[in-house]
């Protein structure tokens, strides 16, 4: 059986591109349990303490994720006590450029400071590690601790109360009483800058760190579609309604327990534009100039503990910022046409 899935791989990647081999696999990887549990022995491991990622600092003082090896996580585990089959606990996240197979493992059960000598790193709070960690790890670490969240709360069946199966890759649970089976899941929220024509609409929740305004959002309800919910929200927190729906992009948002952003541009009619916040959801709304904006958008964010609270905006890894930037770049061009400085 292994024989043949290790031929199979070799042909697929001789016949297929480096892309889709990887692809391939991971599917096989989902579906099997006997190959995951095969290549969990040659596998590299994320670790995460009570859902925090574990970061190691490099030679050039920069934070990565910590990416332990098979052979070496057994090694860590025997250390502190745990059974090395510890390691089949863990979940299936991707596979690297090279094919190698990525995990997750929640280690909350052992002592921490322990793991974190024998690692040599630390486990940080997933909203600092965003800001250490370098741009393309942001989103892996995310993912691993919105699948181990998404395990951690979905041991039991909603509709028999008894307990939920995982498969070995951990890509579904299963209830055995019931036939259910469980996919991992985030809700669909829609995220939109509102232009009209000269400023963006941001807004700031009084949750958000002080002078933070961002793009609206909203969770979709549900059977709307993107461009309902859109307008919808813009709606009921602004009072304004929005035409010229443009798709931007889409980013998968950890917090509060997995979302899924769908960011788009809307503009109104720049003869109508006088905001009605909704109090419940907004603590205040505005329109920005192209000036403050591309200030904003150079300024590192602010230490609310130090700094005085300025207006700033939400930092590169979230997608509002890709936003606000593709509005700028917007706004730079169409100024530029214009003759304007
Ligand atoms: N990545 C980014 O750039 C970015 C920017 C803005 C917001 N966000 C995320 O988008 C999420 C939604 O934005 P919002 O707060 O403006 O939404 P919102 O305007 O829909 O208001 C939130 C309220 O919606 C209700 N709600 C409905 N469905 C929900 C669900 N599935 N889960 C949780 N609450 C639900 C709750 O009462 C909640 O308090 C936020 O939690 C935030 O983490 C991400
Ligand atoms: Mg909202």
């Amino acid at each position: 059986m292994l024989q043949s899935f290790k031929l199979c791989n070799l042909v697929l990647s001789r016949s297929f591109s480096g892309y889709v081999s990887r692809m391939r696999y991971l599917t096989r990887l989902k579906e099997d349990d006997e190959a995951c549990r095969e290549a969990l022995k040659s596998g590299n491991f994320l670790l995460y303490h009570k859902l925090s990622p574990l970061l190691r600092k490099t030679s050039s003082s920069i934070y990565k994720l910590a990416s332990l090896k098979t052979s070496d996580l057994e090694q860590i585990l025997e250390k502190v006590g745990k059974d090395k089959l510890f390691v089949n606990e863990s979940f299936l996240l991707g596979c690297t450029d090279m094919g190698e197979p990525q995990f997750s493992l929640e280690v909350g059960d052992i002592d921490r400071s322990a793991l974190e000598q024998e690692c040599r790193g630390m486990f940080v709070d997933l909203r600092k590690a965003f800001f250490m960690l370098p741009g393309p790890e942001s989103p892996l670490a995310a993912k691993g601790q919105a699948l181990l969240r998404w395990h951690q709360t979905n041991c039991f069946c909603s509709a028999t109360g008894q307990p939920t199966v995982r498969n070995q890759s951990g890509s579904l649970r299963v209830c055995h009483s019931s036939g259910i089976t469980y996919y991992p899941k985030m809700a669909p929220v829609v995220i939109v800058l509102v232009s009209d024509g000269s400023r963006c609409l941001l807004a700031r929740q009084a949750m958000f760190p002080p002078g933070m305004y961002s793009a609206l959002s909203g969770f979709c309800d549900m059977g709307e579609s993107v461009e309902e919910a859109l307008r919808r929200e813009v709606a009921e927190e602004v009072g304004l309604e929005v035409e010229n729906l443009q798709y931007s992009g889409s980013q998968h948002w950890p917090f509060p327990q997995s979302s899924f952003m769908l960011a788009c541009h809307a503009t109104v009619n720049p003869d109508k534009t006088q905001v009605n916040i909704d109090k419940a959801e907004l603590e205040d709304a505005r329109w920005f100039t192209y000036e403050e904006i591309s200030e904003a958008l150079q300024k590192p964010p602010s230490d609310p503990r130090r700094d005085p609270p300025v207006f700033w905006v939400p930092p590169s890894y979230a997608i509002a910022n890709q936003l606000i930037q593709e509005w700028a770049n917007q706004q730079q061009l169409s100024r530029k046409l214009h003759g304007i400085k």
